[in-house]
């Protein structure tokens, strides 16, 4: 006796047959493979046949008569495949078996048509032919080719009970009849079975669901005992999402027979859900390869795969997808009410896809396949009949046009926070979740979202949990000095970002008070200023922010580089939304208290970044600072500073001997002061530090709390600016005098602000060289702590505190921080 060959089977699917040429492919492929394997074929229909079908039937139904064209293209179709394949000897016969198919399939058809009924038996009837005639095609160009070859109908293999449209295999009697048979068969020929059809024990074909003949194939894989089962379609492999959906998403190496199998049950099409049943007691492999590019090395799925580097292995999505609710304050402790819902649907063969309960139990939801949804309404509104009269039920209802998505991977399991990852993913890519379930075995989570959010999800959580790389989005309003310098450092910076930390940010648009550019896929950095002037539209703060607001792209971060008070008084807004809001502008803090209290709430409650370190001494840190030791539980005593650059210009000049009004003069040419020098004498840019930071130290105090000594006599104060700058001098007099005066007390003046004892106040004092201050330079700010733990010798932070790089900068660092908190 000689040994059994060991056998291999090969599954093609419809995109595999879907031509003439396609099928010569196939013949080669098939033909290369070692001739001491028994090859074994399963062939689905003609790509796209199953559903011409499916048409057909609703053609018929609908009486328009429409499946009659449908049917002659069909045979046109198969006809032209036959004459391009098939020995001219072997044509009249095979023409005449695939007439006889064409010819049953119209007159069910036309009984269709005048019955206006179609039952799932006779459904699986008309589908079962595109299998039926493609088998024979491709049993004849292997022929056509010089292989031994012969066609099977799987209806006399596979046994399945008469559950139409997705029948169940009956294997003990499954195996036997595929043994017997392939027992009769010499091992050297090749042997092409349908896919996707069964039949009952009483010879009714039935069909195994779409995309069923993946199945076949790992049936007869099992009751051969294969060496391996090869399922051919027209991708490189299983990929870590739909490709269709995640441009980026790439060939999965290896897989479990699990996360396969969960993959396909949440929705990846390329697998038939029960692909890889017959083949786990027996461990034979599966591998998933391209017919379109047979070099590819594709998917291997087996008992074990080798972890993925994270923890998610796939992401997947099922469109068409409905939810049911049944809520009730009676439905609390009511233990059966799960089970007879479950069991109402099962009766009515409704498959549940996704299940989730609050733990109260006042709420069910359970996800149903949107084809199913009238009906299952209907099943659960019978089943419930009595509890919805007498309140139990308060009502169950239907969300329509919903998707699942889902993260699969065996390494997901017993990981802590995944479905906290998965819900802020989500959350930042602005999608709504309406329920969320996972799997006892842990290997995978699901939610259920809008139908018209699932691309949008799946891409962050391919991001997310995948990829490991993070998209994130700016709008920019103000491009003055500090937004114009901002926008040329990130211009700059973005590339390394992307290669070095996987954060690709996308400038969303910009704005100033003229114009407004609104471009959420991105805008290059480079060119934005110039797309703003030549795309732009003219500003409109209400409908900028209804944009910001509604159509947000994922993880938005609103710069905010203007002075104005009209947009910090829309942060409330912005946040609420979720967008998050990073500003050098002082307005939005230095408004009421009541008004600074609400957004520290709202960002605090919404997890939303509001960060505004550039408020006070540009990009020194004084705020984060303050922050740091108020969480070290430190409390303050004295905050003490220099904090406007311009007037510590100013001091330090005259201290040298420079008149008042030169000192102002040369500030002004070097760009120093705010275009009206009064904005910074008038100490009010200071008042403003110093009330952030008495309120981030948690005083509740009102700018009128702030007592300020302007450098600006009361009558120079409302001249126009000319005239101010030419009646400068009048001042020098009054300034040298002070000067002098400290000097031979041996001090200094120096413009500074006080935070002690609940107090806030701001002026010119003189200080000695026991003072911190004694010493400062140029345009340095220097502000100092003394706290409960820095008491002796204070805490402080000095250096440069104005200047576009350095506020620049800052803006970056907070930029930073608030993107590691939307991650
Ligand atoms: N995770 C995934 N990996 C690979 N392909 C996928 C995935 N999800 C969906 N698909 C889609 O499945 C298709 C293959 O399935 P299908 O069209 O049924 O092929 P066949 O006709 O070979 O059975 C691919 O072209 C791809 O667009
Ligand atoms: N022809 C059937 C069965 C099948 O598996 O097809 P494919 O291999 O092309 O997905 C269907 O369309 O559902």
């Amino acid at each position: 006796m000689t040994a059994a060959r060991p056998v291999r089977v090969h599954k093609f699917g419809g995109t595999s047959v879907a031509t003439a040429d396609r099928i010569r492919r196939v013949v080669q492929l098939v033909q290369a493979e070692p001739e001491t394997a028994r090859r074994v074929v399963v062939v689905s229909a003609l790509g796209g046949v199953t559903d011409q079908l499916l048409g057909c039937i609703d053609a018929a139904l609908a009486r328009t008569g429409a499946h009659r064209t449908t049917i002659e293209a069909l045979r046109q179709r198969h006809q032209e495949v036959l004459e391009a394949l098939v020995l001219p000897e072997e044509r009249t016969a095979l023409e005449a078996q695939l007439n006889a198919h064409w010819q049953a399939l119209t007159e069910l058809l036309d009984g269709l048509y005048l019955l206006r009924e179609c039952t799932p038996r006779t459904r699986d009837a008309i589908i079962s032919f595109g299998e039926r005639l493609s088998a024979p095609l491709v049993a004849a160009a292997f022929r056509a080719a010089g292989s031994e070859a012969i066609a099977l109908e799987a209806t006399e293999l596979i046994r399945t009970d008469d559950t139409f449209g997705e029948a169940n295999v009956d294997f003990a009697t499954t195996n036997r009849l595929i043994r017997e048979r392939f027992a009769a068969i010499p091992e050297d020929q090749i042997v092409v079975v349908t896919g996707f059809i069964g039949s009952t024990p009483e010879g009714v074909t039935t069909t195994l669901g779409r995309s069923g003949s993946d199945y076949t194939a790992t049936i007869l894989g099992a009751a051969l005992d294969a060496e391996l089962v090869v399922i051919w379609t027209d991708v490189d492999g299983v990929m870590s999402a739909d490709p269709r959906l995640v441009p980026e998403a790439f060939v999965l190496p290896h897989l479990s027979y699990r996360e396969a199998a969960e993959m396909a049950y949440f929705g990846a099409k390329v697998l038939h859900p029960r692909t890889m049943e017959p083949l786990q007691a027996k461990g034979i492999p599966l591998r998933i390869r391209n017919t379109l590019n047979p070099a590819a090395p594709g998917t291997l799925i087996t008992a074990e795969a080798p972890p993925p580097p994270w923890y998610v292995r796939a992401v997947t999505a099922i469109r068409d997808v409905a939810v049911l609710m049944l809520e009730g304050s009676g439905m609390l402790g009511a233990p059966g009410l799960t089970g007879r819902a479950f069991q109402a649907l099962a009766e009515h063969k409704i498959n549940v896809l996704l299940v989730s309960q609050a733990s109260s139990e006042q709420s069910l939801c359970l996800g149903v396949r949107a084809a199913d949804a009238e009906t299952a309404l209907d099943v659960l509104r019978r089943t419930f009949a009595f509890e919805l009269e007498t309140g139990r039920i308060r009502r169950i209802y239907l969300v329509p046009e919903c998707a699942t998505v889902s993260v699969v991977g065996d390494r997901m399991r017993h990981q802590p926070g995944l479905a906290g990852r998965m819900f802020s993913a989500l959350g930042q890519a602005n999608v709504n979740v309406l329920a969320i379930a996972q799997g006892a075995a842990e290997t995978n989570i699901s939610a259920v979202i809008a139908q018209r959010d699932a691309q949008r999800a799946v891409q962050a959580l391919h991001e997310t949990f995948i990829l490991r790389t993070m998209r994130a989005h700016l709008f920019l309003i103000g491009t003055g000095v500090i937004g114009g310098t901002l926008l040329d450092m990130l211009a700059r910076q973005i590339p390394q970002l992307k290669e070095e930390e996987g954060l690709e940010l996308r400038l969303a648009g910009l704005a100033t008070a003229e114009r407004m550019l609104w471009q959420p896929a991105g805008t290059p950095w480079n060119e934005a200023r110039e797309r703003l002037r030549a795309e732009g539209e003219p500003m409109d703060l209400d409908r900028l922010v209804q944009l910001l607001t509604t159509e947000r792209p994922r993880r938005l971060v609103v710069v905010d580089a203007t002075a104005s008070e009209e947009v910090a008084r829309r942060y409330p807004d912005l946040l609420m939304a979720g967008v998050a809001v990073v500003t050098p502008n002082k307005r939005a803090n230095t408004l009421s208290y009541e008004f600074y209290r609400r957004l520290r709430e709202i960002a605090r409650e919404r997890r939303v970044p509001y960060r505004y370190e550039t408020t006070v001494g540009a990009g020194l840190p004084v705020i984060a600072t303050l922050q740091d030791l108020l969480l070290a539980g430190d409390s303050v005593r004295r905050i003490e500073g220099v904090f406007s650059g311009t007037l510590a210009y100013l001091f330090n000049q005259m201290a040298e001997g420079v008149p008042f009004s030169e000192a102002v003069r040369a500030a002004r040419a070097a760009g120093y002061t705010e275009p009206d020098p009064r904005d910074d004498l008038s100490g009010e840019d200071v008042a403003r530090k110093l009330l952030i930071l008495a309120r981030e130290a948690g005083l509740p105090v009102e700018r009128s709390d702030v007592e300020v000594q302007p450098l600006v006599p009361d009558e120079l104060r409302e001249v126009p600016l000319e005239e101010f700058l030419a009646r400068l001098g009048e001042q020098d007099a009054y300034w040298r005098e002070r000067v002098e005066e400290a000097r031979r007390e041996g001090r200094r003046l120096h413009y500074i602000g006080r935070i002690e004892d609940g107090r806030l106040a701001v002026g010119v004092q003189a200080i000695g060289p026991d003072s911190p201050f004694y010493n400062l330079q140029g345009t340095d700010n220097l502000i100092a702590f003394t706290t409960a733990y820095y008491c002796r010798t204070p805490l402080v932070v000095r250096g440069p505190g104005a200047g576009p790089e350095v506020t620049a900068a800052g803006i970056v660092s907070d930029l930073r921080r608030a993107l590691e908190q939307m991650r």
